[in-house]
């Protein structure tokens, strides 16, 4: 494979774009050499600007469960675009997608959009905490809630991939408030609830996808459950990555263990900036205008998006029977796959999935928490990422994230990554 149209790409961006991307886990950071450029994608393929095809796992880092282009919703965007691309006033189409959302969780009777999951997540924060008038609060270990300062400790996804889980930049005083706890480990949880004055909310990925694939046990879950009504704090599911890929209904779909709030991001939008955060009526009537807390966004509830996020969660609602059961075939194929040719080579591997999300450690032990994580052969996955690279294969470029199956996906599509995968096993 040649890369010279790429790397002379990079060369340029990183002339005017600091590190060459705009988000820094694109980068290449953690596995070496520069990322592709890519010109256009289809399906469950990507094309850069050299001519090199891949097969993609990252799938625009989750929000594409119905693959690249997908015919409905590039359909339902064209067609809102030649209506205009922004009118700072309300749509009904925003009342559609919340709808259809609250329709789908029993936990969840209103829902407001923002642009991103950073701002979902720094927003359901600012409402639990003018909800319970308490400011602390838990977050765990390996965990990625987005880039706002009072997430960025210990966080997963790039922070860790680039060595600074906590940034500087961010001020020990905006910091002060966030207690963190280790993931799967009640014990730790309720050490930082006896240590706090008041704990606001605990914010989980209760499928963690930014420290790697590492999902909560269900007593843990549970546990948070408990602890929370204990001491009259709220439990935030942050399903950004998880929710819609888990299952139709995220982790809720999973769990029997039901939170307070649920952010959301990725998949509602279909490809387009979309985030947003729901709960019970009586949090969400603090939101502003109805209640005090503040909260607002230019492009927020933008009708492109709208648009974008409806037709892919109509899809989805309507595939449901047949959709998920068939992602998470294909997940457990793959994972299962890797972990074969791994092991016909003698190389230690643990994998996991959970409907269309999936991952792999090189790691002799089971991955529960983000020192686990932390512990796994980073050089062998940046060889194994470059040859799986090199055969037409795109795994997301770093050990710390998670992987994506979408709809376009088949079952010799997966056999054929297995089939690279053992030989590039060989070589590691
Ligand atoms: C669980 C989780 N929360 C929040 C975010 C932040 O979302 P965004 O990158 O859209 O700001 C992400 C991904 O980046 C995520 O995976
Ligand atoms: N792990 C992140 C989101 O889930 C990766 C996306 C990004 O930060 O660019």
């Amino acid at each position: 494979m040649q890369f010279t149209n790429s790397i002379r790409a990079f060369e340029a961006a990183s002339r005017v774009i600091p590190g060459g991307v705009d988000s820094p886990v694109r980068a290449f950071g953690g596995v070496g050499g520069t990322p592709p450029f890519i010109k256009e994608a289809k399906g469950a393929f990507m094309t850069d600007i050299d001519g090199n095809r891949y097969i993609d796992f990252v799938q625009s880092w989750g929000p594409l469960i119905l693959g690249h282009a997908n015919e409905v919703i590039e359909e339902a965007v064209i067609k809102a675009v030649k209506k205009g691309l922004s009118y700072g006033a309300p749509t009904e189409v925003e009342t559609e997608l919340a709808a259809s959302i609250c329709g789908l969780f029993d936990t969840i009777d209103k829902v407001r959009f923002v642009s991103s999951g950073t701002e979902a997540v720094m927003s359901a924060i600012r409402l639990a905490r003018g909800f319970t008038c308490k400011h602390d609060i838990i977050k765990f270990e390996g965990c990625y809630h987005g880039h706002s300062d009072a997430l960025l400790v210990k966080a997963g996804s790039g922070a860790v991939t680039f060595g600074n889980p906590s940034s500087p930049g961010v001020p020990e005083g905006t910091t002060k408030h966030t207690l963190l706890a280790r993931y799967n480990d009640l014990e730790s949880v309720r050490a930082c609830f006896e240590a706090s004055e008041g704990v606001a909310c605990v914010i989980v990925e209760p499928i963690a996808g930014n420290m790697g694939f590492v999902p909560s046990s269900p007593e843990f879950l549970e546990g948070l459950r408990t602890l929370c009504d204990t001491y009259g704090a709220l439990l935030i599911f942050d399903e950004v990555m998880s929710g819609f890929r888990a299952s139709l209904r995220g982790a809720q779909g999973v769990f029997a263990t039901r939170p307070d709030m649920v952010t959301f991001g990725k998949v509602i939008g279909g490809g387009m900036p979309v985030g947003a955060f729901g709960a019970r009526a009586e949090i969400m009537a603090m939101l502003s205008p109805e209640g005090p807390v503040y909260q607002a966004g230019t492009l927020s509830g933008n009708p492109i998006a709208m648009n974008a996020g409806l037709a892919s969660l109509g899809e989805i609602i309507r595939k449901e029977a047949s959709l998920y059961p068939r992602l998470k075939e294909l997940a457990q194929r793959l994972t299962v796959g890797l972990e074969a040719a791994a092991r016909a080579n003698g190389i230690p591997l643990q994998t996991g999935f959970c409907g269309s999300m999936f991952g792999f450690f090189f790691n002799e032990n089971p991955v529960r928490n983000f020192d686990e994580a932390l512990r796994s052969d980073t050089k062998r996955f940046a060889a194994f990422h470059r040859g799986m690279l090199e055969r037409g294969v795109y795994f997301a470029c770093s050990q710390f994230e998670a992987g994506f199956i979408c709809e376009p996906m088949d079952e010799a599509m997966i056999d054929t990554v297995i089939a690279h995968a053992h030989e590039v096993m060989k070589t590691l």
